[in-house]
């Protein structure tokens, strides 16, 4: 057991784990003594905001976010999520993702706006090249990605939900989703615009970003923000289903199409990257600015008394 500790540190296996202990060793060719798992053997990592459940037998990776109180994408949480997603990216037996809320109600509050608020100018931009990368890795990804929304999604949340391939959300009026950056007082970016526009089209995503409108579940299903409405409890296992409609697609075929796509939104970002940091930066630390996440902040806090 401890040569198996040593030999995937950052790795718990689940299921007959004293039973290979004593049996399953096989020996490589170079006689180095390894490991031999059964076929449906699952592979669980943590890291301080994520987990990833890799299920060998169906290629499919469940990572659940778990930073509490809601899910807010900070620094330190963005950077996690793209290594995590680089690493299935580059693991050749992982086809698919279903990405998920440990917490409850909330699947993400968006982007930390502690990240945003009262910071420098260094700072913020290593923090907007972070934002970058997650949606960069995510709309770019190779594998199948489906967002299992089982709570409220709201701007940089409801981005990660949209640069999935499909997405299931909880049927619970109270849970919402969109992009709501006007409401803080703040501009969506032109790739947040581009990928709401790719999922919802032109019209509904003027409304939408003008009037920062969240969605409640059934509207965000009526204008195609959402693909599914299922009964909370299920929301993991229809992403199940449905990720295996996805997989029975030859990979190379729908990874071409995927790409021919979404690579124009993409280029326009790579082409633009510095540029984007630049316009975030000079924006989010004006004193305007400030006010109007201070002012946010304070009433969000103030909802609650
Ligand atoms: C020209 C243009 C050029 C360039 C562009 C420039 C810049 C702009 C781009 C910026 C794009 C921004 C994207 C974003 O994602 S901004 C974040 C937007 N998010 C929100 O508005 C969500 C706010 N939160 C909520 O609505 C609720 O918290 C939520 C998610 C519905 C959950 O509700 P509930 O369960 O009741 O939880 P609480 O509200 O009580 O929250 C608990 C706790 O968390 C704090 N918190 C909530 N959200 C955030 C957040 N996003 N960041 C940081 N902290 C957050 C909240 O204040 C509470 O804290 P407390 O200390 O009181 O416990």
């Amino acid at each position: 057991m401890a040569t198996l500790l040593k030999l995937f540190p950052t790795c718990t296996w689940t299921g007959r784990l004293a039973h290979l202990s004593r049996k399953g060793w096989a020996q490589s060719r170079s006689g180095r003594l390894l490991p031999c798992f059964p076929a449906s053997q699952r592979c669980a990592s943590t890291t301080s905001y994520l987990t990833v459940e890799m299920d060998d037998n169906t290629g499919v990776a469940v990572v659940t976010m778990k930073s509490p109180p809601v899910n807010s994408l900070s620094l330190d949480f963005l950077t996690e999520f793209s290594i995590s997603i680089e690493k299935l990216e580059m693991d050749r037996k992982c086809r698919g993702v279903i990405l998920t809320s440990g917490l409850p109600k909330v699947f993400s509050a968006g982007l930390d706006i502690m990240e945003m608020y009262g910071k420098g100018p260094e700072h913020c931009a290593e923090f907007w090249r972070a934002v970058q990368e997650m949606w960069l890795k995510l709309y770019g990804s190779n594998m199948i990605t489906i967002a299992a929304v089982n709570g409220s999604s709201p701007a940089g949340g409801c981005l990660m939900a949209m640069a999935c391939d499909y997405r299931i959300m909880a049927d619970n009026p109270k849970y919402s989703i969109g992009l709501n950056e006007t409401l803080l007082g703040i501009v969506a970016p032109f790739w947040f615009k581009d990928t709401m526009m790719n999922t919802i089209g032109f019209r509904a995503t003027e409304l939408a970003l003008q009037l920062g409108l969240l969605h409640n579940a059934p509207n965000a299903l009526r204008v195609g923000l959402v693909d599914e409405l299922v009964p909370e409890k299920e929301v993991l296992s229809a992403a199940s289903t449905a990720i295996s409609k996805w997989l029975a697609i030859p990979d190379h075929a729908r990874q071409i199409t995927k790409s021919m796509m979404r690579k124009p939104t993409i280029d326009r970002l790579l082409s633009h990257r510095d540029q984007d940091i630049n316009n975030f930066v000079s924006f989010i630390t004006k004193d305007s600015i400030q006010k109007s996440l201070q002012v946010y902040m304070e009433r969000l806090k103030q909802r609650k008394t």
